[in-house]
């Protein structure tokens, strides 16, 4: 089977490539990158004005199966990542039962499997159940196939047992994914504590519950010479720990999610149940540091931290909803329209946050266009404009604050090892 790619923008980060050409894909790898390759092939994209780049991957997704079948599924968040151009996601542990034993892992693998498009590499839990209690068997999950351990949706409070789990992370070179959140500061918060939650009547969550548990984090990553990577930054402060834990020379990764880039808590104000996620969006002054923070390199990755939720679990006003919000068919637009547009980011570092950097700290395969690697590609025509719609989402849920909003950039064909899953702006085989 060959695959000819006409007359892309070919952007590569890994090799520093940034050509006008044609990419030949054979047999699911990437056989030829040139100005103009002239062969006969069974299938042919034409890429003009578009920009052709290693298949996006996202270290933060929930796919809420087993459990909550209701909010999404493997195969329904497998469909909505291959639409944001995602060949890759990291699935989180909050699922029922939680990932933390190899049937578990072993389910999400098979289930990804038959879904057959893009490759889902599950995330175990630091704890059992996320009981903040007992450590998973990391040996066994490592080895049936999870790419990290996390607690996503909480912290382990239990510093000890942090300790420890950092210890046997570093041991058997798995790296932790931190949700960083102090329970006890955050409370019963619903949004940022700042300026608006007083006048809308609303329980704050400060920076500081984030912020604590990122320094006590790095200090633990420092002392047991862990692998850390915190999910969802949010704050100017946490920002500022993560650049200084790296020049002390701290094995620290960042994440920063679009919706915490793109909105301020003043997005709060209509009480829209979908502008309440956790971390909560922050104040103007968080937001600049961020986008600091992602120009200088301290935050070297975007995911989504994709959360659905049902219409119904939201629509119970703002106090009772759920946190989260869904994010993997708008994560490209945000990308180019608030930081590749404003100049924040050239396209090659865009590109590089959402694929180059999360295949390294993966340690997987992807990321780059190199000749013989894998054919994971994305297609994605920067110049269309359009409304975001969350009638058009493929995942099962909708609760998206950016319904409606004015954007540029869309994904046109997702490529996974050869196989075209999207093309058009449309999957394309969907059975049911
Ligand atoms: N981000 C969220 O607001 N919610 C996530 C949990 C999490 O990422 O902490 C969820 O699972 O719904
Ligand atoms: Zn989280
Ligand atoms: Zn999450």
């Amino acid at each position: 089977m060959k695959l000819l790619i006409k007359n892309g923008h070919i952007l590569d980060p890994a090799t520093n490539t940034d050509i006008h050409g044609d990419v030949l894909v054979i047999e699911g790898k990437i056989a030829d990158i040139q100005q103009e390759i002239l062969v006969r092939a069974d299938e042919e994209i034409d890429a003009a004005g578009c920009w052709v780049v290693p298949g996006l991957i996202d270290v933060h997704v929930h796919l809420r199966e087993p459990g909550f079948e209701h909010k999404e599924n493997i195969l329904t968040g497998s469909r909505s990542a291959a639409m944001g151009g995602f060949t890759t996601i990291c699935c989180m542990p909050n699922t029922n039962p939680v990932i933390d034993s190899v049937k578990v892992v072993d389910y999400i693998q098979e289930k990804s499997r038959e879904a057959d498009l893009v490759r889902v590499l599950p995330i175990g839990s630091i704890t059992l159940g996320q009981q903040g209690k007992e450590l998973v068997p990391l040996k066994e999950i490592k080895r049936a196939g999870i790419c990290g351990i996390s607690e996503d949706g909480k912290t382990v409070m239990n510093i000890e047992l942090m300790e420890r789990a950092m210890e046997l992370a570093a041991e058997l070179n798995v790296t932790i994914f931190s949700h960083c959140e102090d329970h006890k500061i955050a409370g019963d918060g619903v949004m940022n504590q700042g300026k608006l939650n007083n006048i809308l009547n609303l329980k704050g969550i400060p920076n500081e519950a984030e912020d604590l548990i990122t320094e006590r984090d790095i200090l633990l990553a420092k002392k047991t010479g862990a692998k850390l990577h915190l999910c969802h930054v949010s704050t100017k402060d946490s920002v500022h720990l993560v650049r200084e834990a790296k020049l002390r020379g701290v094995k620290v990764t960042a994440e920063v999610s679009p919706h915490h880039f793109t909105l301020t808590e003043e997005a709060v104000e209509d009480k829209n149940p979908n502008t309440k996620m956790n971390p909560p969006l922050r104040s103007s002054e968080d937001v600049a540091e961020l986008i600091k923070g992602l120009k200088d390199g301290t935050i070297e990755i975007i995911a989504t931290d994709h959360a659905p939720h049902h219409e119904d679990e939201k629509a119970v006003g703002f106090e009772k909803a759920p946190f989260g919000i869904v994010g993997l068919e708008t994560a490209v637009a945000l990308g180019l329209t608030e930081l590749v547009d404003k100049g924040i980011l050239t396209p090659t570092q865009l590109i590089e946050k959402m694929s180059t950097n999360p295949a390294k700290l993966l340690g997987i395969e992807g990321g780059s266009l190199k000749i013989g690697d894998r054919a994971d590609i994305t297609i994605i025509n920067p110049n269309e404009e359009y409304e975001i719609n969350k009638n058009s989402f493929v995942s099962k849920s909708k609760n998206t604050p950016f319904h409606g909003r004015p954007v540029k950039g869309k994904v046109i064909h997702t490529i996974v090892e050869g196989k075209i899953v999207v093309q058009n702006g449309k999957l394309k085989a969907v059975e049911s």
